[in-house]
């Protein structure tokens, strides 16, 4: 794993959306290294987030940050080229309501984006696992994805531990419910992209608390 980085995205989800810039700011102040932006279309999921639109005011007002957008939407294909030129970096989506990964993944490409590929808690790993050569990395919900807040779902570290044995230079990125008391869980199965809403943003020094996740990771980097 030498050259997997352990790398903390904050998810805004659940701060003062009407303060993004300054939530967003803070949170990069504090050491986030990527911002994970999730997207939901109300359909995917039972809730609505934000689109490209402010993705596009945000990324006027952060020039430098790694935005990435967890595209929780039946039709990935439609959001490509809006968040492409809204300047975003990694357009990560579900697998689930998609007949062709492999053209979208493409797409993806072709718009000077990376690529993750990410599946619910009930996924099998191995629908996903075909896809790896195209992907740059993959997510492993740890939630039901459509809310922040939820109990982390320790039953999914199979999935990241399966994939960390097989693939040592994959960027494994866990989402929901990981924070203080799940991070060990994660980082010794071999998690290396930490997405935590709940847990930094209400955190009391969000610094420490994502010093504490990466040097975590960074731990479990180290021993496997
Ligand atoms: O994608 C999602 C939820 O669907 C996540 O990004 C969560 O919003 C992370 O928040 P916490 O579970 O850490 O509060
Ligand atoms: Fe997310």
């Amino acid at each position: 794993m030498s050259n997997v980085r352990a790398l903390i995205g904050p998810s805004i989800l659940n701060s003062d959306l009407s303060r993004l810039y300054e939530e967003s700011q803070k949170l990069l102040d504090n050491g986030a290294d990527y911002l994970h932006l999730d997207v939901m279309d109300g359909h995917f999921v039972p809730n609505l987030t934000f689109g490209h639109p402010v993705v596009k005011c945000l990324r006027s007002k952060i020039k430098d940050a790694f935005f990435e957008t967890h595209m929780m939407v039946s039709k990935p294909e439609q959001w490509i080229a809006p968040m492409a030129d809204a300047g975003v970096n990694q357009y990560t989506f579900h697998i689930e309501p998609v007949n062709n990964v492999e053209d979208i993944c493409r797409k993806i490409k072709e718009h000077g984006m990376k690529v993750g590929l990410a599946i619910k808690p009930g996924t099998p790993v191995a629908e996903v696992e075909k896809y790896v050569n195209i992907s740059d990395m993959i997510l492993i919900m740890t939630v039901e994805p459509g809310f922040g807040g939820q109990k982390f779902m320790e039953d999914q570290m199979i999935k990241v531990k399966h994939l960390r044995e097989h693939y040592p230079l994959l960027n494994i990125e866990v989402d929901g419910g990981v924070g203080p008391s799940t991070i060990n869980c994660c980082a010794n199965a071999g998690a290396n992209m930490i997405v935590s809403g709940t847990a930094v943003i209400g955190a009391q020094d969000q610094a420490a608390t994502i010093k504490l996740l990466r040097e975590t990771v960074q731990e479990a980097i180290k021993k496997l």
